[in-house]
Parts: C-alpha cells; structure tokens; sequence
C-alpha cells in the first residue's frame, strides 16, 4: 500500500500537520468528550445552540417563519422540536411536525430526541416514513420527504400561513441561502413574517484534509484511505462517501481482501454498507456500536449527508461524487448522473465528523478542485419529471400552477410535458381539475404510471402480477453484472430469466423463481455473490482464491445461517485446506469456519475450535 499524501490548507506539507493544524469555522466549543456518565441534560446545555435558546424561542413567537442557519452538528435538528415542547407549542392537541428528506434521519433522529425527552419512540416523539408509522398520541413528529416534496410543501405552508397564521414554521440548515429564502416568505407579506436566525459555534473542531494529486478511481483510493487511517490513526469510526451501492460493494470487497493482512495485535474492522437499497433495519444497523476491540466503517452514498448523528465517527472520507437523477423534458426521459458534489454538499459530509468528539474530513481531491465545485446543489424540482408531484399538487388543491409560489421555479417545458401527460392519461380533465381516476392514482405512494398501470390490471384480470411488476421496479437493480470474467458468468444467469416481451415481464421471472425457492432472502443475495465472484451455485466449484473472496463477503451480509451457506462452507474448509492451516494464516477466515459442525470438521480430517472451552479439538 503506497502511502498517501493528504495536503492540509495553510501548511507547508502534506500529512505532517494533520494533527495539529484546524480548519475551524466560527466557535470550537473545547469541552471534553460527552461520555455516558454525562446526564444527557447536561449534553444538551452544552451544545452550540442552547446559548440561543431564548432568542429563539422569542423569534418564533414573533414571526410567521423563522430561518435557522447554524454549523452542523450545533442541535438545530433534535434541540428545536424540544424547545418548543417545553414552552408549550404541543399543547391543546397542537403538533410540532419535523420533516426530513431521509428515512434513516427521520428514523435515527426520532429515536434520539425520545431519548432525550426520555420517552419511548412512538409515544411523545415517533415518527412517519413510507408504509411505517410509529406514533400514537405523538406531539413531536418526524416526517420522511422527499427533497422536491420539500419545496413543495414549503409553497404549499406559505400558502396556509396566509389562512392560519397561528401556524409557525421553522427552516433550518448549516448550508442553506438564508437570504433567498428570507425573500420567498417575505414577497407579497409583510416584512416580519420572516426572520435569520444565525447560531455561531461548532460542536467540535473537524480538519480538513485534500489529496495532493486528483485520483483517477476514487472508489479504490477510498479503500486505500481507510485502510491507513486503520493502520496509522487511534480509535474513531469511519464514514466514507460513495455515489451508490455497486461502488459501497467494491469498497467493502477490496477492503474485505485486505482483512487477513492485518497484523494480529491490530484493531479488527467492522465493514457495514449504507445506501437506500437496504431495509431500514439494516440501515439502522451502523448506529450500533462497533464490537470491544472492533473499528467500524461504514460506506455509504449520500443518504447519510445531513441530519444525521453517526456516535463515534471520527474520520469521513469524501469521494467528492454523488449520482443524481436528472430528467430531460424533450425527452422525458430520466437518467441517473455521477457528478462532482457541490460545496455545500462537502460541508454537510465534513459536518458528519466532530460531532461526539472531533474529526478528520479526508477529501479525496485536490484543494483546487474544492473552488470549482458549485456552491449549492440544484434542487430536485428543476431537473426532474413532474408529473406525479404535479398530480400530488391537484390532490391539495392548487389547481392553478401558473399561481402557486415556487421557492425555485420548475422549467416551464418540465410542466407542460407533465401537464400534457396527465391530460392524456385521463387524470386531469381539460378545466384543469383532477379527474375521478386522477383523485384515486393521486392516493397511491407510487408514480402515476405505474399507478394506472395497477388500477387498468383489474380490467385484464391479471392483477397479481402487475402487482408484482410494479413491486420489482419499486426497488434498484435487482440483477448485479460485474465487470470481467464473472460478469460473463452473472449474464449467463441472468438470461435464465430473460423474456422476450421485455424487462417487466423478466422482473416477473425473477421474482416468480425467487417465490418458487421459498422467497429466502439468502436465494437471491447468495446467488448474487456466487455470481460475482465466477462460483456456480450448484456445484461450488471454484479456486480457492474466488471461494475465499465470497466467503468473506456472504459473511459481510450476513447470511450465514442458511443452508447453502453452510454447503459453501464445508465447500471451503476443503477446498482452502482446512481449518488448521487456516489458523495458521488467515483470522477472518478462523471466524467463519468455527461456524461449521464439528462433526463434519473432525470426519473431514480438520481441527475445530471449541467456543466454550477456547480448545482446539482434533479427532
Ligand atoms: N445519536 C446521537 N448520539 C450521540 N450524540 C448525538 C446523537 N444525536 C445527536 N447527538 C449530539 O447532538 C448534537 C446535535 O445534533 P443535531 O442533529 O441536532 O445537530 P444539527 O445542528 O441539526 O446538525 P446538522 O446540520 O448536521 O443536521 C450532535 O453534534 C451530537 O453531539
């Protein structure tokens, strides 16, 4: 492994001064890590935003909209739903509602702030996603939005601002335009209803590291970077920003292949995958703590940018990449994009550090680059298809879009097209108004296409399986192709499932296969893997080399229990020549064969490891 050269701005050297040079934005609180002994009535007196408690709470009392900008990590997100509780605005059946454009915020943010109101989620505090809903007699609530839903629903607020003006709305970002949104609720009212709220002070100081030379594959340097930070730096979690799942994977795995090569004194690492392919179980999995004696790193795609706290992330290593859909309205096609993140974006994964102790942002670009890249994210709504948010905007009764405020306008070209389409499909009549169909898709969590699509099978009687069809292009791609040789192999079983009639009905195969196998989850993750790594699942043939990559990373998903992974298994211990050599060697390959029956072990000639005892067993 080569060693990398971090450049820290404003030193004379790469590296040298990491350690002692800041970059500090406003106020370091210098206060001692919180440990657990801290009450956390304690913690929160001594976050940023506490000091501001009273203007606050003196601004929202005296204006309509009240704009919050602080540094990340300064408590705007759990401290002011509660300041507002504890003065009362959850009284006489009020509530506060908190929006968030993430599931894996909403869920984890909900969850501390119960804690530290020192209730159980879904009772004072719960939450609301998509299809899970855990509050009952909730006063402090957060909702799961979309970004483009988020401009969205600002309009529509300011729109009822004017009928309820009791109702108090509240913006808050470290790395919002404060003033172009002082400007959105103050046009056409009066100069009050809106006010900048500015809170100085950071948790804790993050430094900010840039690499001297661009990288010309940024997934592997990232697995490089890591890899030293574990080799070089104390304790801390890892946070690394990826643009989506197959880059999580290819990280994991030349990470995973680097496992056995660590020292036997060294930390063990916990390698954990974060992107919205995965259930919010599994999501909420990388908010445990790591194992005694264990590092955690997690790699993630930008669903874990803003609002969230991550307990024990001491280093984020940013890709400087994020893939976002954009939408052509000649077209009317979509499209998925690798672009660079803009400088906003690099904030919010630096903030991800420095929050429970401080941090180091490894930016896995030049300093240079960080001035080119645009100071905010376009926002959603005017590069994407408008159709269903359009639909949804009829559904609330702003019939008239010429009239509705947009915090940023869509092009004009994205609303006819979507205007047009949903003429064509019936859903809105020529007065402008939703139609009887149109009402009935507007009610479906689903796009409007695959909407119609649901209500027209009833006709065709075949329901079932657009149910299906509909549930299968709901999720990413549910085929993995790898690059090379195995990429060959995976197509090979992809065809198995090919129709002619397109990839709907080939979605339907699957899924109808998937069904046929018992619908285990380790069929189709299992099958995936021995795919990857050029493995007929049939026979578990393959050189040890292959065996031992997917072993590792069958176990990295944690699947072991089913039983072709034991099959593999016991495939492994032979092939990789047993279990004696392989303490001999390899650690992380020790852990996964102590999971095979010793029967087996002891008929097949091998050692095996007795938990309980910690003696090794021979026949
Ligand atoms: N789950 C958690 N575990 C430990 N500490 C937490 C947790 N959640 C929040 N904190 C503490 O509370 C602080 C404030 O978090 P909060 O999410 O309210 O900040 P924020 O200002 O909204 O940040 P951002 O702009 O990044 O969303 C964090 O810096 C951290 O010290």
């Amino acid at each position: 492994m080569t060693s990398l050269q971090f450049w820290k701005p404003g030193t004379v050297g790469p590296g040298s001064t990491l350690d002692r040079a800041t970059e500090t934005e406003g106020n370091v609180i210098p206060s001692a890590p919180l440990s657990s002994s801290v009450s956390i009535q304690v913690a929160r007196e001594r976050l940023p935003i506490h000091k501001h408690r009273e203007k606050l709470l003196y601004c929202i009392e005296k204006h309509g909209v009240v704009i919050v900008v602080g540094q990340t990590g300064c408590g705007k997100t759990t401290q002011l739903p509660q300041y507002l509780y504890e003065v009362g605005w959850a009284a006489d059946g009020n509530v506060i509602a908190c929006t968030q454009p993430r599931r894996v915020a909403a869920t984890s943010v909900a969850g501390r702030v119960a804690t530290e109101v020192g209730t159980i989620l879904g009772d004072e505090v719960g939450y609301t996603i998509r299809f899970e809903d855990r509050h009952h007699g909730t006063k402090i609530d957060e909702a799961h939005e979309r970004s483009i839903y988020t401009d969205l629903m600002l309009g529509i607020l300011k729109k009822i601002r004017r009928k309820r003006p009791a109702l108090r709305l509240i913006v808050s970002s470290a790395t919002l335009d404060a003033t172009s949104f002082l400007d959105y609720f103050t046009a056409g009212n009066s100069p009050d209803e809106a006010a900048i709220v500015s809170l100085e002070g950071r948790m804790y100081p993050v430094q900010v590291a840039y690499l001297q030379e661009p990288t010309s594959d940024y997934v592997r340097k990232a697995a490089e970077v890591v890899w030293s930070i574990h080799l070089q730096q104390g304790p801390g979690d890892i946070l690394v920003f990826l643009t989506g799942r197959e880059e999580i994977d290819r990280c994991l795995e030349e990470l995973a292949e680097l496992l056995p090569t660590l020292p036997r004194n060294a930390m063990r690492l916990t390698l954990l995958a974060l992107h919205a392919g995965l259930t919010t179980n599994e999501q909420l999995r990388v908010f445990e703590p790591a194992e005694r004696g264990s590092r955690k790193v997690i790699v993630a795609t930008n669903i874990a940018e803003a609002s969230v706290t991550i307990d024990g992330i001491k280093f984020v290593v940013d890709s400087g990449f994020v893939k976002i859909r954009t939408y052509n309205p000649s077209t009317s096609l979509s499209s998925l994009a690798t672009v660079p993140v803009s400088q906003a974006s690099a904030t919010q994964r630096a903030g991800r550090a420095g929050r429970t102790s401080s941090g180091i942002c490894y930016r896995l670009y030049p300093e240079s680059a960080m001035d080119k890249l645009s100071p905010t994210t376009q926002p959603e709504i005017t590069r994407t298809d408008l159709t269903t948010p359009i639909l949804q905007l009829k559904s609330l009764g702003v019939d008239d879009l010429m009239k509705f405020e947009w915090v940023s306008s869509p092009p004009a070209e994205s609303v006819l097209r979507a205007l047009e389409g949903l003429v064509a499909a019936g859903m809105v009549g020529e007065d402008g108004r939703l139609t009887v169909v149109g009402e009935k898709v507007a009610e479906c969590p689903v796009e409007v296409n695959i909407a119609r699509m649901l209500f027209m099978s009833k006709d065709y009687k075949c329901g079932e399986e657009i149910l299906t069809i509909a549930a299968m292009t709901a999720v990413q791609d549910v085929f993995v192709i790898p690059d090379g040789a195995a990429g060959a192999l995976a197509e090979l079983e992809r065809r198995k499932f090919t129709a002619e009639e397109g990839d709907h009905l080939t979605l339907l195969n699957a899924y109808n296969a998937f069904t046929r196998y018992g619908r285990a989850a380790s069929w189709s993750q299992l099958k995936k893997y021995m795919q990857r790594f050029g493995l007929p699942l049939e026979s578990c043939e393959g050189d040890a080399k292959r065996l031992r990559k997917c072993l590792i990373c069958t176990r990295k998903h944690n699947f072991a229990r089913s039983p072709e992974f034991r099959v593999i298994h016991k495939e492994a211990a032979f092939r990789l020549g047993g279990f004696h050599e392989m303490e001999e060697t390899k650690k992380t390959q020790i852990r996964i064969l102590t999971e095979i029956e010793p029967d087996w072990l002891l008929e097949h000639g091998h050692k095996y490891y007795d938990k309980r005892t910690g003696a090794s067993v021979s026949s």
